[in-house]
C-alpha cells in the first residue's frame, strides 16, 4: 500500500478543555494510481483528515505510513495537499514564479494543460482571479516527487469547463505516473465521474 491511516484518532485542543474526538479509530488504505473518493456530511472531519493524511500535524491516536514507513519529516512532501481557497494558500509577497518553483522546477506542459499563461508567472496573487491562482496551486503540488494528491474540494469554485480542464489534467498525470488521487468533494457527480472507490467518512 502506498498510503495508509491506522487507526488514526484526533481532536481539536489536544484533548484539552473537553474538545470531542473528532476522529477516531479511522483507517484506510490508498494503492498507487488509484482515485478515491472521501466523502462524509459538513464537519464530520475529511479536512482534518487530509492534513493528517499529508503530514501537516500528527494524529493524536494511530499513525499513518507511505510506503509502509512514517512519513517523512523534512524536504518535499510525497502527500501533496490542496484546498478549496488558493489565496489562503500561497505567500501573497511572492510572484506566482516563485510559488510555483516551491514545489521544484515547473513542467512547461504541465503548465500549458492547465491553462497557466506565461504572462501570469510574473505578477502577484492578487493580481489573478481565484481560478487562474487555483491552477498554481495545482501545479506545484504535481511536483515529479508527489506520489499522492489529496483534492480538497479543489474545484468547487470553479467553472464547469476549468474543472474539467484541471481535472483531465490531473489524472493524466495520474496514470503516467501512478499517482493516487484522493478527492474530496460535496459534490457527487463529480466523485462517481472521477473515483472508483469512495470511502465514507461517517457523522460524529
Ligand atoms: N482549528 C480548529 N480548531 C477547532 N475546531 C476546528 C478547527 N478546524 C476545524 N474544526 C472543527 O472540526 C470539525 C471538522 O472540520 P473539518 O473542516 O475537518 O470538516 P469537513 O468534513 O472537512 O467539513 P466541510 O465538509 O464542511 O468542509 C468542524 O466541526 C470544525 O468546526
Amino acid at each position: 500500500m502506498l498510503l495508509e491511516a491506522h487507526g488514526l484518532g484526533y481532536r481539536y485542543g489536544g484533548g484539552r478543555g473537553n474538545q470531542p474526538w473528532l476522529l477516531r479509530e479511522v483507517s484506510l488504505a490508498v494503492e498507487p494510481g488509484e482515485v478515491v473518493g472521501l466523502v462524509g456530511p459538513s464537519g464530520c472531519g475529511k479536512s482534518t483528515l487530509a492534513r493528517l493524511l499529508a503530514g501537516y500535524e500528527p494524529p493524536q491516536e494511530g499513525r499513518v505510513t507511505f510506503g509502509g514507513q512514517p512519513l517523512p519529516r523534512g524536504g518535499y512532501r510525497p502527500v501533496q495537499l490542496v484546498f478549496q481557497h488558493p489565496e489562503k494558500a500561497v505567500n501573497p509577497r511572492w510572484t506566482l514564479k516563485r510559488t510555483l518553483h516551491e514545489g521544484g522546477a515547473a513542467d512547461p506542459d504541465l503548465l500549458e494543460a492547465l491553462g497557466i499563461q506565461e504572462s501570469w508567472l510574473s505578477r502577484w496573487p492578487n493580481e489573478l482571479s481565484g481560478g487562474e491562482l487555483q491552477r498554481f496551486c495545482v501545479a506545484r503540488a504535481l511536483g515529479p516527487q508527489t506520489r499522492v494528491l489529496i483534492a480538497d474540494e479543489m474545484t468547487t469554485m470553479l467553472d464547469a469547463i476549468t474543472q474539467a480542464q484541471l481535472w483531465g489534467a490531473v489524472l493524466e498525470r495520474a496514470r503516467q505516473r501512478q499517482m493516487a488521487v484522493v478527492v474530496i468533494s460535496h459534490e457527487h457527480r463529480l466523485v462517481e465521474r472521477l473515483c472508483s472507490r469512495v470511502i465514507e467518512l461517517g457523522s460524529r
